[in-house]
């Protein structure tokens, strides 16, 4: 088992960390820095969005197939807005679905995905007994956590993305990007995320950062068991 989590800032990787006892050590790639945990987890802080999400996990993706030592697993991780009432501030959230919910066009009728305008794809599924032993272990509810470029910061907003993805119990910037090179890789994906807000109408006084952090500690915590006992052969 070897195994990538990538975070988009450093404190979400602090907080990955934190959870496997020894310490990390620096690994220096052409372009990221990876810490190193003494049971073999790679942490990665990306930085902000899609792109650079899946810029990171590509490059450390690639560095991994040329040492010959290739991740089995991908895991995004750390903060996110959570979709009232089902994902409150310090929930947890385990994405049985990862969706870019804002990749695609506006049109007169609305919002269309790019793959009714015939490209690509706009959703990856991770593991299904990773998702349920994730959520057993962990406490967090499986659903669907959206990739957005934009943090949404209204009520319209909110109510529109949960009406095109009533399945949906949060969302975040990064996965997708992240999804998306773990499947060039042929890599399965999972992401879990804590919630530090509200999605809705903004007001960053009421992010609960501290507290987000420390969920995502005692989820990795819970979830290193798991990831080790996996097969990723299982389908069931
Ligand atoms: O200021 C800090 O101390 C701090 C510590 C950890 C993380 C942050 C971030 O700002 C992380 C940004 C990251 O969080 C995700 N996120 C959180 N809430 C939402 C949301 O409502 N909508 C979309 N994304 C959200 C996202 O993945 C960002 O990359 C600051």
């Amino acid at each position: 088992m070897r195994v990538l989590v990538a975070t988009a800032v450093p404190a979400e990787r602090d907080a990955v960390a934190a959870a496997f006892p020894g310490g990390t050590t620096e690994v220096r790639l052409p372009a990221a820095t990876l810490l190193r945990t003494a049971g073999g987890y790679d942490l990665l802080a990306a930085g902000v969005g899609p792109a650079l999400a899946a810029a990171g996990t590509a490059t450390a993706l690639t560095a991994a197939a040329l040492e010959g030592r290739p991740y089995t697993l991908v895991v995004s991780a750390g903060i996110a807005g959570g979709f009232r009432p089902a994902a409150p501030v310090g929930s947890l959230v385990v994405a049985d679905e990862i969706i870019a919910a804002d990749l695609g066009a506006e049109t007169a009728d609305g919002f269309v995905p790019v793959t009714e305008l015939g490209f690509g794809t706009v959703s990856h599924r991770p593991p299904d007994p990773l998702v349920r032993a994730t959520a057993e272990a962990t406490g967090a509810r499986p659903g669907a956590v959206l990739t957005v470029s934009t943090v949404t910061g209204s009520a319209a907003r909110a109510a529109d993305l949960s009406a095109r993805h009533p399945h949906a119990l949060a969302e975040a910037m990064e996965g997708f990007g992240v999804a998306e090179a773990a499947a060039a890789h042929g890599v399965p994906v999972m992401e879990i995320r804590a919630v530090s807000n509200p999605v809705g109408p903004r007001d960053r006084d009421a992010w609960r950062i501290p507290a987000a952090l420390a969920a995502l500690t005692g989820a990795f915590g819970k979830l290193a068991p798991v990831l080790e006992s996996w097969n990723p052969h299982d389908h069931r």
